[in-house]
């Protein structure tokens, strides 16, 4: 099956950007591994090489401009940008998919349904650059189901919120409307929200698994995991372990997007480093007071400030955490070594 380039997500942004290097050609990333990419373009699916740059420089949704001999000339600039603290003690950025349009934040109505893990992703999906649509699932499980979707629908105005059965044709055909043909979807939620019913529901599930065949090096066909999957409407999904594993990271104007009421009110405030704790004058406090604003949303933000603050580490703050733990380390192995002498 081959795709134009505007199938795959091609658009003016990108046009403009290869109009300045008309030799090479567009690929739209499918897959990153360490050693190479794999990149998509009308005539077919190919690895391609990084000389300049790692490979973790470039995420799955990546349009890239290669030569002749498939060596990435150029990364073009991204319309949104999903990315993660990268795993273990590094305060390194992980980028987990590029040029994503929608992100469908997925919840269901049960007891995973939770207010402050919506915002998060909310925030996420700001920072990121993309457009949030949340969608509840398990509605044919649940008596209540306005009270969630009202829930769900307070956070921001002209939030959309889906309820649906994951499991449900005509409902499955709604979330696909919200991605529509050329565009990029990816999905992110808590584990048992109906993720991968969701993503099997809106790709051709034979397709969606089977992977890309390609020789190694050593003229071995090998089957690697493809990250970029087409939709049955036209759209695509972009479905990465990493995907699954997000969190914050820089995301302070995310968050203060998503809690733009608190920051309204803030500008009210007498003192302009006001903590809306108990200074005279805090608007904040009073919007509390009249049952404007609700308490639990200031503490829900303070909580995702603080842990935005912790993952936004710089690299110089995590270093000297780190020596003068090494160096706490060091004295306490000094003291048992004189000790022992003694
Ligand atoms: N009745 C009903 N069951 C659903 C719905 N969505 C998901 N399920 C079921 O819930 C279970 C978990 O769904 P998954 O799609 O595996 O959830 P997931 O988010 O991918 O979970 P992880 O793989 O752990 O990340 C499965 O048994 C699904 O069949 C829904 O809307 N209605
Ligand atoms: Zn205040």
């Amino acid at each position: 099956m081959s795709f134009t380039l505007s199938d795959l997500g091609w658009s003016t942004h990108f046009a403009a950007q290869h109009a300045a290097n008309p030799t090479c050609d567009p690929f739209r990333i499918t897959a990153v591994h360490r050693d190479r990419l794999i990149g998509i373009n009308p005539v077919g699916e190919s690895p391609l090489l990084s000389l300049d740059r790692p490979t973790g420089d470039f995420a799955v949704g990546d349009w890239v401009l290669a030569d002749e001999h498939k060596r990435i000339q150029h990364l073009l600039e991204r319309r949104s940008l999903l990315k993660r603290r990268a795993a273990g003690s590094g305060v390194g950025t992980q980028l987990i998919a590029a040029n994503v349009d929608v992100l469908f934040i997925v919840s269901s109505c049960n007891a995973d349904f939770s207010l402050p893990r919506l915002e998060r992703y909310l925030a996420l999906a700001h920072q990121a650059g993309c457009y949030p649509v949340v969608v509840l699932t398990k509605a044919d499980m649940c008596s209540d189901l306005d009270d969630y979707a009202s829930r769900a629908q307070s956070l921001a105005p002209f939030l959309t919120v889906l309820t649906i059965n994951a499991l449900d044709q005509a409902d499955l055909q709604l979330v696909l409307s919200w991605c529509p043909a050329g565009q990029t979807a990816a999905l992110v939620g808590s584990s048992g929200v109906g993720k991968t019913t969701l993503a099997n529901g809106m790709t051709d599930q034979e397709d969606a698994t089977a992977g890309i065949r390609e020789d190694d090096a050593r003229g071995r066909h090998t089957t690697t995991a493809r990250a970029l999957y087409p939709m049955r409407n036209g759209g695509w999904l972009i479905d990465t372990p990493g995907m699954r594993a997000l969190r914050l990271l820089d995301a302070q104007d995310g968050v203060d997007e998503v809690f733009s009421d608190i920051l309204e009110l803030s500008d009210l405030c007498r003192f302009s480093d006001c903590q809306h704790i108990a200074e005279p004058g805090c608007a904040v406090q009073t919007a509390i007071d009249d049952g404007a604003l609700d308490a639990a949303r200031l503490e829900r933000w303070r909580k995702l400030k603080r842990e935005d603050q912790r993952n936004s580490e710089t690299v110089a703050q995590s270093r000297a955490r780190d020596k003068a733990f090494g160096k706490m380390v060091r004295s306490v192995m000094q003291d048992k070594k004189s000790r022992k002498r003694l």
